[in-house]
């Protein structure tokens, strides 16, 4: 008899500090020689069988040492994109038929061992893939995406104990049903938590996947489908397909089966799939669920009482941790001139001291960016910065990309509040400060309007301030600024199951990945009226005669 069971109660998986002498930093030194010595042909991985298309071949390389490949990925055709459907299309009857708690232990099982024997390989291909610093990997490919998989699990449950009433003689019910189609889920380079979650989530709820993950992400999503498949995940239920996405993208949203995307990305591919959609609409068997977390260009606002170390911190590891490649990074800052003058030097100083190199020093703060375009985008942003009258580099604004994609981590001071610099999100280093006069009166509420209108986003943000009324202010003033909003800390590092994550306006469909609310996504319900004691006859009482 099917018990109505119990899923684990999750905890966050405890970050590993890699610190001098400790275990984990002789583990990583290992994986980190193993994966760099070791280049990787990367497949297709479509019903179970791991495939080299017929693509072109695109070298994986280490962004801080670009000379260093790590594997080579195929462009996924059209006929990949074919297959990879048609599995997924055939291994969906089987997969949904499972029990909730067989697929749970799919994920389950996988999160334990991320969280034991392929902890170290997942870090370390992330580090060297995404130039992430140890610290940084730790914090997303073990623990993110443990977390991912042991709450997803978790919040599922609830979902399906949330059960309708039901009148005397009547027993209603929901049954969560999957999508009827396949889910596309495309994933960016800079989190492989995010690569992983995006394909699992909707897997859980019994639907079957084509997963095309970024070019430059594509070993440490390589690795986790290996352990996917380690975990007892059955062939078909996610269909990896590498490369572009272009053919990927041509062949899947016209075909009628497309039941939802899972994305995350820049808002321009987001917008640019949400319009093939629409062009395509008559012509899917249902409306396909769109789920996109995207861009930011995210703040943080400091009040005059705001404690000035607080402030240091917040914007230095907002803004430059990861080479400030997170769509949550601090990238405008406004300071009131009183602050700004006492913390100027201190702030540029530690700025000037972080250290971006190689990631297998584990020494050094961050690596590189994450590749050429990515690189030249900023050092465009630093050109304009130095050329443009009202913007000045307080700190940083070097570049190298001889080794690696090395840009420095870089202030700018601009005096409009909505200077490009202010509003374009550059995804780099690049942290642009507005300082303003607060000895005005209202200038505290003045300047939440800039931040409220500045950016078409509204991904993070944070307000720094002591005096409570303040950061009341800025709660109310900035309700719709941001879907994740910080009291006293920097705007980064959100945790699952202790802040859902995501934003609204340009930066996506705040479906908050790693909660219920995203998960709801890909379920279609169907509710069931069974009534014991039938009506028999038509007539209604009122009907009788006097
Ligand atoms: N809001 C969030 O939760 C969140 C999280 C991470 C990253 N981001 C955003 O992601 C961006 C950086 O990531 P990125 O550079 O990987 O973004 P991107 O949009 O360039 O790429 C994202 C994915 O889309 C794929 N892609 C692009 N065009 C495609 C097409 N036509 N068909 C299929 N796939 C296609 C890429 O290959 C990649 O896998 C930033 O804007 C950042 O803010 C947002
Ligand atoms: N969830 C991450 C950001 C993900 C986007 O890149 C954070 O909160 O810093």
């Amino acid at each position: 008899m099917d018990a109505i069971t119990q899923v684990p109660v999750p905890t966050n998986e405890p970050v590993h500090s890699y610190a001098p002498g400790s275990p984990e930093r002789t583990r990583i030194k290992t994986a980190l020689g193993d994966i760099a010595t070791n280049p990787i042909d990367i497949p297709h991985v479509i019903g179970g069988t791991h495939r080299h298309g017929a693509g072109d071949r695109v070298d994986v390389v280490q962004p801080h040492r670009h000379s260093a490949v790590l594997g080579t990925l195929r462009n996924a055709t059209h006929d990949d994109a074919s297959a990879a459907i048609e599995a997924a299309t055939a291994a969906a009857p089987e997969w949904r038929a499972l029990s909730f708690d067989d697929r749970a232990a799919v994920l389950l099982r996988a999160a334990d061992l991320l969280s034991g024997p392929w902890r170290e390989t997942l870090a370390a291909a992330t580090m060297l893939g995404q130039s992430k610093s140890v610290q940084q990997a730790e914090i997303d490919a073990p623990c993110e995406l443990i977390d991912f998989w042991r709450f997803n699990v978790h919040f599922a449950r609830q979902i399906l104990a949330d059960q309708p009433i039901s009148s005397p003689g009547v027993w209603n019910r929901l049954e969560y049903r999957p999508l009827e189609g396949f889910v596309y889920a495309i994933t960016p380079f800079n989190f492989s938590a995010i690569a992983g979650n995006l394909p699992t989530a909707p897997a859980l709820m019994g639907n079957t996947v084509v997963w095309k993950p970024s070019s430059s992400q594509t070993v440490a999503a390589y690795w986790t489908i290996k352990l996917l498949e380690a975990a007892g995940m059955p062939p078909g239920v996610i269909n990896l397909v590498t490369g572009s996405g272009q053919a990927v993208s041509e062949v899947a949203l016209s075909d009628p089966r497309l039941a939802g995307i899972h994305f995350t990305g820049s808002t321009r591919t987001f917008q640019h799939l949400w319009r093939q959609i629409g062009e395509n609409i008559g012509n899917y068997a249902g409306y396909p669920r769109l789920v996109g977390e995207t861009g930011g260009k995210d703040f943080v606002v400091a009040h005059t009482s705001a404690d000035e170390d607080v402030l240091r911190t917040a914007l230095i590891r907002g803004a430059f941790e990861y080479q400030g490649q997170k769509c949550s990074a601090a990238s405008r800052a406004y300071v009131p001139k009183s602050l700004w003058h006492r913390m100027r030097d201190t702030f540029t100083a530690e700025v000037d001291a972080l250290t971006y190199g190689d990631v297998t020093d584990l020494e050094n703060f961050g690596g590189a960016l994450i590749d050429r375009r990515a690189y030249e985008k900023n050092v465009a942003a630093i050109e304009r910065a130095r050329a443009t009258t009202g913007v000045e580099i307080a700190v940083g604004g070097k570049y190298d990309d001889s080794v690696g994609y090395f840009v420095r981590p870089t202030v700018l001071l601009a005096d409009d509040p909505v200077d490009e610099a202010m509003t374009t999100e550059y995804f780099g280093p690049i942290l642009t400060v507005h300082v303003y006069d607060d000895s005005a009166p209202g200038a505290f509420a003045d300047i939440l309007g800039a931040v409220d209108s500045a950016a078409p986003y509204a991904l993070t943000g944070a307000v720094i301030a002591d005096d409570r009324r303040a950061v009341e202010a800025a709660t109310s003033a900035l309700r719709f600024t941001a879907g994740n909003f910080y009291v006293n800390d920097k705007p980064t590092g959100a945790v699952v199951g202790q802040q859902p994550f995501g934003g609204a306006r340009a930066s996506g469909t705040n479906d908050k990945a790693g909660s219920k609310l995203n998960l709801l996504r890909w379920v279609s319900a169907r509710t069931i009226k069974e009534t014991f004691s039938p009506a028999t006859d038509y007539r209604y009482p009122h009907m009788g005669s006097e």
